[in-house]
C-alpha cells in the first residue's frame, strides 16, 4: 500500500466551517493529504463576527500534541491561531522536538472581521519564539506590519518586509500577502534567494472569510507531499484565487472561499489535479 501524506494544524475553531481547523482539514483534503488537527482555542464565530472564544486549557493542548505525535508524526504542520504566549511556548517546545518537520506559520492575529484573535503581549513571543522555526510565515500586510513594527502599504515595503522575516527575524522563508493592496492580488515570496511576486487576478468580491487559512494549508499539504516551497507556494496561490473566485455565498457577512472551486470548470486556474495516493487522478 502506498505511504498517505499526513499534515496537522493547530489552530483555532470556525464553526461555520469557512476558516481555522475546518477550512485546514478541508483544504488537506482537497490535496490528497490526510489531516490531523489539535483545537488552540474554540472560537463562536460566523461570517459576521466572532462572538465568544474559549481558550483550551493549556493541559489539553498539550495532550492533543502528545497524543498526536506519540502516534502518527505528521509530514508537515502548520500553526493558525495561537491567542496566548503560555501557547506559543508549548508549541514551540515541540516544534524544537521536530525541527525536520516543514512548519508554516499563519500568524494569525485579527479575522476578516476585525476581531482580535492573538493577545497583543503574544507579539513578541511569536517573534521569538516561534518566528525562526518557521519553515515559512505568512503574514498579510496588517500583520507583517505588527511584527516588524512599521507600516507596510506598498510592494516595495512588501518586498523589504519579506526579506526582513526571513533575515531579521529568522524565518527561513516568507509570503508577504498583499490581499489587501492594489488593482491586482500580488504576494511577495523570500526564502534567501530572489524574490518572486505571485500575481493573481483580483477578484471582486467580499467572501474572503478565510483566505488566509486556506491559502497557508495547502501550501502545508504540498510540503507535506514534499514539494519545493516556491511550487507549494505557488500552488497555493492559484488554488487561493480559484476558491476566491468560486466564493460561496453563505451568511450574511464575509462569506467563505469554495474549497472545492479548483476542481469547477471555467476558472483561469492553473492548478493540476493532484495525483491521489493510491494512484488516480482525483
Ligand atoms: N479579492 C481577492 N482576489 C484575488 N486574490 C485575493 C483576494 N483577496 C485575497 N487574495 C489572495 O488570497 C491570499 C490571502 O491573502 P489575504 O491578504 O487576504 O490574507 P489574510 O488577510 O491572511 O486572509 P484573511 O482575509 O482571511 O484574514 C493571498 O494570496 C491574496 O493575494
Ligand atoms: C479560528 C480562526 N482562525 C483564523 C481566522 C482568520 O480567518 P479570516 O481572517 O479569514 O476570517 C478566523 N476567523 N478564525
Amino acid at each position: 500500500m502506498k505511504k498517505v501524506q499526513t499534515a496537522l494544524t493547530i489552530a483555532g475553531t470556525d464553526p461555520t466551517g469557512g476558516a481555522g481547523i475546518q477550512a485546514d482539514l478541508k483544504s488537506f483534503e482537497e490535496r490528497c493529504v490526510y489531516g490531523m488537527s489539535v483545537v488552540t482555542s474554540v472560537v463562536a464565530q460566523n461570517t459576521q463576527c466572532v462572538s465568544l472564544i474559549h481558550h483550551q486549557p493549556i493541559e489539553m493542548i498539550d495532550r492533543q500534541l502528545a497524543c498526536v505525535f506519540d502516534d502518527i508524526q505528521p509530514d508537515a504542520i502548520k500553526t493558525g491561531m495561537i491567542a496566548t504566549e503560555e501557547m506559543m511556548r508549548l508549541i514551540g517546545d515541540y516544534l524544537t522536538k521536530y525541527p525536520d518537520i516543514p512548519y508554516v506559520l499563519d500568524p494569525v492575529m485579527v479575522a476578516t472581521s476585525g476581531d482580535v484573535l492573538m493577545e497583543e503581549s503574544s507579539r513578541a513571543v511569536i517573534r521569538e519564539v516561534l518566528i525562526p522555526k518557521a519553515t515559512l510565515v505568512t503574514p498579510n500586510l496588517k500583520e507583517a506590519s505588527l511584527l516588524l513594527d512599521r507600516s507596510i502599504t506598498t510592494l516595495e515595503e512588501m518586498t523589504q518586509a519579506a526579506k526582513d522575516l526571513v533575515h531579521v527575524l529568522g524565518a527561513s522563508a516568507a509570503v508577504v500577502k498583499g490581499g489587501h493592496l492594489t488593482e491586482e492580488a500580488t504576494d511577495v515570496f523570500y526564502d534567501g534567494g530572489v524574490v518572486h511576486y505571485l500575481t493573481k487576478e483580483r477578484v471582486k468580491t467580499k467572501h474572503t472569510h478565510g483566505t488566509g487559512c486556506t491559502y497557508s494549508a495547502v501550501i502545508t499539504a504540498e510540503l507535506a507531499k514534499g514539494q519545493s516551497m516556491l511550487d507549494a507556494v505557488s500552488l497555493g496561490k492559484a488554488f487561493i484565487h480559484a476558491a476566491i473566485f468560486y466564493g460561496i455565498d453563505l451568511g450574511r457577512g464575509n462569506g467563505p472561499t469554495n474549497h472545492f472551486g479548483y476542481r469547477l470548470k471555467g476558472v483561469p486556474n492553473d492548478i493540476n489535479t493532484c495525483q491521489d495516493t493510491r494512484g488516480g487522478e482525483v
